[in-house]
């Protein structure tokens, strides 16, 4: 039965349910999808890190966080030591979830280039990496014989980008248009239902649902980030983050939203790219009062949809969840299948 070794580069809200999930359902996971996985190494900002080829005692690793105790207690060090750990440790996959940085996705970008040059598969929910250095990353993958996998990127575990890819073959897509952040959704939701603004923004926190700084979810950098990446994976639009128009729900006020409801409307956070009569793509990202008919004013809390505009089949439309710990965590479990599938031709279902 094959073992992957896993780092986990990253202990937060979604790495840490990676562990859990690891630590609970292991046996599961090895009678249902014949491979087991093993964690060798974690780094975190807070904790710094512990190697042990061996496997971590996740319950050790899960019981940390709460107070001033690092790894360094537990045979580890007090640093993150991300560049050694990740180039030298025994891991084959490396699972990237620090946090997305929507300016030059650093320091994952860094943290994904080591892992690849180093002969590592890489499973990230991180969208800076993908959206900013996708094309590069994904070459240095295939130049190593390794793996780039980003299910999580977009709608966390609800699977799009692989589904698309896939699926979606043989039709051409003009265009899509969705939610695409479930942190925003969430907190127009919450302020149809009264709520003030940051009582809502602090729930999704609390929810787990929010960016490190939850300006990126109500700014719109969030969308504009799975925009580009949706745009480039599947339009093949060749297009930068500066060609994805921006605009966040800060402007829409509690006024705003009494109105739209008074006028059967309701605001959503509108992502979208389509194809232009002449090849190129006009993406962006917007607040919009959509009439209680339109197909995305049902989509509520951190539900996310997208809306895929294809020649044969006409508008064919995802939907799930699109924040959430234990739905993030699962995108990662599903790059590990894909990996697992690409491996050995094995059937890519849980
Ligand atoms: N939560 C969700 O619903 C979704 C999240 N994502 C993405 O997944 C990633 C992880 O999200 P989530 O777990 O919720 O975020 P968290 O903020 O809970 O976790 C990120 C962790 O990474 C740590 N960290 C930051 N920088 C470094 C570094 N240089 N080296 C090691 N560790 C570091 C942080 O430490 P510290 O707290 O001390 O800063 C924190 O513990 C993000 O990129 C996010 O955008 C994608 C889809 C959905
Ligand atoms: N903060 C994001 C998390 C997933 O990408 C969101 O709210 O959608």
């Amino acid at each position: 039965m094959t073992t992957y070794d896993i780092a986990l580069i990253g202990f937060g809200g979604v790495n840490r349910t990676l562990a859990e999930l690891i630590a609970t359902r292991n046996e599961a996971l090895r009678s249902g999808l014949g491979f087991g996985l093993r964690v060798v190494a974690i780094t975190d900002l807070r904790l710094g890190s512990l190697v042990q080829p061996d496997g971590i005692d996740l319950s050790m690793a899960l019981g940390l966080g709460g107070g001033s105790e690092t790894f360094a207690e537990h045979g580890g060090s007090a640093d993150t030591n991300n560049e050694s750990v990740i180039r030298s440790c025994t891991a084959d996959i490396i699972c990237e979830a620090t946090f997305t940085n929507p300016d030059d996705g650093e320091p994952a970008v860094s943290h994904v280039r080591w892992a690849l040059e180093s002969g590592k598969s890489v499973c990230t929910t991180n969208k800076g990496p993908v959206a900013l250095r996708g094309a590069e990353l994904n070459s240095l993958a295939a130049q190593n014989g390794v793996y780039f996998e980003y299910e999580g990127a977009v709608m966390s575990g609800t699977p799009v980008i692989r589904l698309a890819k896939k699926m979606f073959s043989g039709l051409r897509l003009n265009g899509f248009e969705g939610i695409l952040n479930g942190t925003s959704n969430y907190v127009l939701g919450r302020m149809e239902a009264g709520l003030d603004f940051e009582a809502a923004v602090s729930e999704a926190q609390e929810l787990g649902y929010a960016e490190a700084n939850p300006a990126a979810d109500i700014e719109g950098y969030d969308v504009q980030l799975k925009v580009l990446i949706l745009a480039n994976e599947l339009l093949d639009a060749g297009i930068e983050l500066k060609d994805v128009r921006r605009q966040g729900i800060s402007t829409v006020t509690a006024e705003d939203v009494r109105t739209a409801s008074r006028n059967g409307r309701r605001w959503k956070l509108v992502g979208s790219a389509r194809r232009n009569p002449d090849g190129t793509v006009t993406a962006g990202v917007a607040p919009v009062a959509v009439p209680l008919d339109h197909g995305l004013a049902g989509v509520s809390g951190a539900t996310n949809a997208v809306s895929f505009d294809t020649d044969l089949l006409g508008p064919v439309t995802v939907s799930g969840p699109g924040a959430g710990r234990v739905e993030t965590a699962y995108a990662l479990l599903s790059d590990i299948i894909a990996i697992h599938s690409a491996k050995t031709g094995a059937a890519a279902h849980a």
